[in-house]
């Protein structure tokens, strides 16, 4: 058999013999939008993951060599929560990257690299989930962040739950090989070679080996949902009626006569509460009608009825996010965080100094304890570190703080806080 071609044009080649970056080709060059400021100076105790210390806190100017204004460019992001953070692992050391990689999470085992979040990947992108605290002028602020001070950022998006979040879409196939496989897991060819009505839904939705799911399963009928899932669904569907009421108006302001309420349903079904798009959170969240006469298909001023496919049967339920066992099973439960009363004490004295400002990312000194404890309790340490490693001494620098630490039987214990030396900044 013939191997598939890589898709896409060829390289270009300059005469060096060097790949000349082009759109084209998906050799980009990038070039920062901005470098991090972070209240985390180094790797050695910087969270994992965001969702490790909501604390944690760090600003992004955006540089003028990218956009003069560069308040221009944050417009009406302050209208958002969180935002994604798109980045380069700029202290990995010399880009080295392995097919299998040894997570954290699995102990000393092995996993494939782009199974895992790991900083050694072929392009050393991190994308990270953060708080959006505040836009103020050319700058965001941000908490709950898992990178170090100077990381180079690349982009930066919006966080839309509805695009963003599996919770959000409509369930996929998965549904159907519930009903059908009883979670087997999907192959490729199972995925993508049907071609029935659902196949945009397939190649849409997420098709993951069925190994654990996130959140608990849900019930496909409505008579299995317990009463909360009732209420939940009954309040989504009044939310999503009260739009349609102007649909009714507006397929009335088109002269459009429906012959009954079933077909009312249809239309504005197909219309969504925003117009002819439907959007993904209202999918599988209203009443389907019992039998579908078509369509309302409006192109300009004039408006008819068009047959419709059969239904898809997966259409519902919500889908939920589906992750192997070993995501959700840290290999050690969270540590208890002590303080010695020497280490409250150098806390203590570190932001009450009145020779100095307390800390330069945190807004109190519970801020930053909170912060040194989050930090701890989820065992920073590598695997090496903790299974083999004698001296149980750990340093690590969260904003102005230089914490020493040991750990202990399922404990750690900050020994002493002392000021850090000034970050090197980046420009
Ligand atoms: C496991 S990565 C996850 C990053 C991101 N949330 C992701 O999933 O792509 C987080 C770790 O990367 C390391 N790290 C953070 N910023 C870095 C940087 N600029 N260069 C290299 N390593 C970095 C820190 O040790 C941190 O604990």
């Amino acid at each position: 058999m013939r191997r598939l071609q890589d898709p896409g044009p060829p390289p270009t080649v300059t005469p060096c013999g060097c790949v000349k970056p082009t759109l084209e080709t998906g050799n980009l060059l990038t070039e920062p939008i901005g470098y991090l400021e972070s209240c985390f100076t180094a790797k050695n105790g910087t969270p994992r993951q965001p969702s490790i210390c909501s604390h944690s806190r760090a600003c992004l100017r955006i540089r003028k060599s990218i956009f003069n204004n560069p308040e221009h460019s944050l417009m009406g992001l302050e209208q958002f929560s969180h935002v994604w953070i798109l980045f380069v692992f700029h202290k990995n050391g010399h880009l080295s990257y392995k097919a299998k990689v040894q997570p954290p999470r699995l102990n000393g085992a092995k996993t494939g690299v782009f199974s895992t979040r790991s900083p050694h990947r072929p392009n050393a992108i991190g994308l990270t989930l953060a708080k959006l605290e505040k836009v103020e002028g050319g700058a965001i602020y941000l908490s709950g962040i898992d990178m170090i001070h100077g990381t180079p950022v690349l982009d930066i998006k919006p966080y839309i739950a509805d695009y963003d979040s599996p919770q959000n879409l409509m369930a996929p196939l998965r549904d159907f090989n519930m009903q059908n496989n009883q979670h087997k897991p999907k192959t490729v060819s199972q995925t993508y070679g049907k071609t029935n009505c659902c196949d945009q839904q397939q190649l849409s939705g997420y098709v993951a080996p069925q190994l654990y799911q996130s959140t608990k399963e849900k019930p496909t009928c409505p008579e299995d949902r317990t009463s909360e899932e009732n209420y939940l669904k009954h309040n989504d569907t009044a939310k999503i009626q009260q739009p349609f009421s102007k649909h009714r108006e507006r397929a009335a302001d088109l002269g459009v006569k429906l012959r009954s309420h079933q077909s009312l349903n249809v239309a504005e079904e197909q219309m969504g509460p925003h117009g002819l798009e439907k959007t993904p959170l209202e999918e599988g969240t209203e009443k389907r009608p019992a039998s579908r006469e078509g369509a309302l298909i409006v192109q300009g001023n004039s408006v008819e009825m068009q047959p419709m496919p059969p239904p898809c049967p997966a259409r519902t339920r919500k889908a939920d996010s589906i992750v192997p066992a070993w995501m959700r099973e840290a290999p050690t439960a969270p540590l208890e965080v002590r303080f010695t009363p020497h280490a409250e004490m150098d806390l203590w004295q570190l932001s009450s100094d009145p020779g100095q400002a307390a800390f330069r990312y945190f807004q109190s000194t519970e801020e930053a304890k909170c912060a040194i404890e989050a930090v701890l309790s989820a065992d920073p340490r590598s695997v090496y570190r903790r299974k083999l490693c004698q001296d149980r001494l750990f340093y690590f620098t969260v904003d102005t703080a230089h914490v020493t630490c040991w750990f202990g039987d399922g404990f750690a214990e900050v020994l002493r806080i002392k000021l850090a030396p000034e970050p090197v900044h980046t420009t």
